[in-house]
């Protein structure tokens, strides 16, 4: 497989989109011509990249939630509650776990068994199986754009049915749907199936058509270091623009302090958008998505509110373009669509009360990005010369050396040799650096604001406070104070 971050010829595209397509029936109804012309008639308020984009021009944060159920007229029904009572601005679809592991055979048994059951069995839309006719019909449903949310290493024919059927945003990346997602899967094998990926929505912008993409965030949505997380995000954004993706929302999973969640959008927007310029991409619509905290969540409703609110002010605070909203039923599975359309509204309400606020520049805010800036510096500086200047060659070098380094991935091609545990202020801190090249006075820095916090607790810096950390929010608080 020679891997390069070079855009696709149409040729090598169509060679390999034969193969994609038989993966299973439903892959022949997609026509790619039949596709543009459904996407060209979509009216704009319907095209998640336009919608996103006049988002970020009027300066608002739009709220989407996460919802997926098994049988297509109860998902229909689902996100038009979401949409209609919730007053979600931007649909989802949650694909399937089965669906994510390309085990179609497991979904259609799903979906059978969920009409027997009259309820959903599956953890989410299984869109392959219902392929393009079926996720038309969910489009033509709802009045929203709509998006797929998924965690899928091999997500190429999910994406040729659900872009032909007018699905104009597609979640995931390279990287950031292989370590956190998948067990033994090489990074050539998801950074070229993700480059296919860009490549096909590349073609659908050189018809005329703008399909959104969005790079996941959060990752292991357990205490990720900002400069870890967004360089990710700045990496996919770039491996994106080079097949010819123009519109891209970069994520990042809240951590808590409220400082540093807003260097972290702030660091996002600035830095992709300069990546972008000095690689000559032009014309790119780059947004950025908060999501709100995605560790453990108290079961008390009450409390869970609080955790949901405080993400969205934070989201609102930080001026990125869009918030995924999390809902009350966290701590115990999938939500019901009446408490998804209770969160939804509970976010609206703090976004609406928090219009036109930004968090007011200050010198933490200042040290906090600089310290981000140039912790990523480290990082990129390193990928690019670990690819000799090729960046997809570069990223798989990087992770296999653990320069790129997620905590708690399951990946097994993940070094995880990196600790992160919160400073004194609840800031995400580098407790072990592992192989992630960070200059002595970056490393410094963190053992400082670390000895701070084991000054005020009268312990010794060490893997509890990080482990005291993973379990704070889901006990109440956000730093893991000794007992
Ligand atoms: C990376 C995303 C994890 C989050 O994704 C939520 N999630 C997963 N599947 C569904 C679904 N089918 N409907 C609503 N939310 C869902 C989980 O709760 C978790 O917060």
């Amino acid at each position: 497989m020679n891997i390069k971050n070079k855009k696709w010829t149409e040729e090598e595209f169509f060679k390999v989109r034969e193969e994609v397509l038989k993966q299973w029936p439903t892959g022949e109804e997609v026509d790619l011509a039949e596709g543009v012309k459904y996407l060209k008639e979509l009216p704009d308020h319907k095209n998640f990249a336009k919608k996103l984009w006049t988002a970020k021009q009027d300066g608002k944060t739009l709220a989407q939630p996460r919802a997926g159920v098994a049988l297509l007229n109860e998902h229909i029904e689902l996100l038009s509650f979401l949409s209609e009572e919730g007053g979600a601005d931007l649909l989802p679809s949650t694909i399937d776990s089965y669906t994510r592991l390309n085990r179609y055979e497991e979904c259609e048994r799903g979906i059978k068994e969920s009409e027997k059951a009259g309820r959903s069995l599956l953890n989410g839309f299984p869109g392959v199986n219902y392929g393009v006719k079926g996720c038309k019909r969910v489009l033509e449903a709802v009045d929203k754009p709509l998006q797929v949310r998924h965690g899928t290493p091999d997500a190429r024919l999910l994406a040729e049915i659900t872009m032909s059927a007018g699905w104009t945003s597609y979640e995931g990346g390279g990287i950031s749907y292989n370590l956190p997602y998948a067990k033994s899967v090489s990074m050539e094998r998801t950074i070229r199936d993700w480059q296919y990926v860009d490549r096909l929505v590349g073609w659908y912008e050189e018809q005329g058509v703008s399909i959104n993409r969005e790079p996941y965030g959060p990752l292991t949505g357990t205490l990720v270091p900002v400069s870890i997380s967004n360089a990710v995000q700045i990496i996919e954004c770039l491996l994106a623009a080079e097949q010819g993706v123009k519109s891209i929302t970069l994520g990042y999973g809240q951590c808590g302090n409220l400082v540093q969640d807003v260097a972290a959008i702030r660091t996002l927007q600035e830095l992709a958008e300069e990546y972008c310029e000095k690689l000559g991409y032009e014309n790119m619509q780059i947004t950025t998505v908060f999501h709100q905290w995605m560790g453990g969540f108290p079961e008390d409703e009450s409390k869970a509110f609080g955790v949901i609110s405080n993400g969205a002010a934070a989201a609102a605070l930080s001026g990125a373009t869009k918030v995924i909203v999390k809902t009350t039923h966290e701590a115990i599975g999938i939500p019901t669509k009446e408490a998804n359309a209770n969160a939804i509204k509970a976010t609206k309400m703090v976004l609406n009360l928090l219009e036109g606020q930004t968090l007011p520049d200050s010198e933490e805010l200042e040290t906090e990005i600089k310290q981000v800036k140039a912790e990523i510096k480290c990082i990129m500086d390193k990928v690019y010369d670990l690819g000799n200047g090729d960046l997809a060659l570069g990223t798989i070098e990087a992770v296999k050396q653990g320069v790129i380094d997620i905590p708690f991935a399951p990946a097994n091609v993940n070094m995880g040799k990196m600790l992160p545990a919160r400073d004194n202020k609840g800031r995400i801190r580098y407790l072990e650096c592992g192989n992630i090249p960070f200059t002595d006075e970056i490393k410094a820095f963190n053992t400082a604001e670390l000895q701070k916090r084991a000054d005020f607790e009268g312990r010794e810096i060490s893997f509890q406070m990080t482990v005291d950390d993973i379990f704070a929010v889901g006990k109440g608080t956000l730093i893991g104070r000794p007992e």
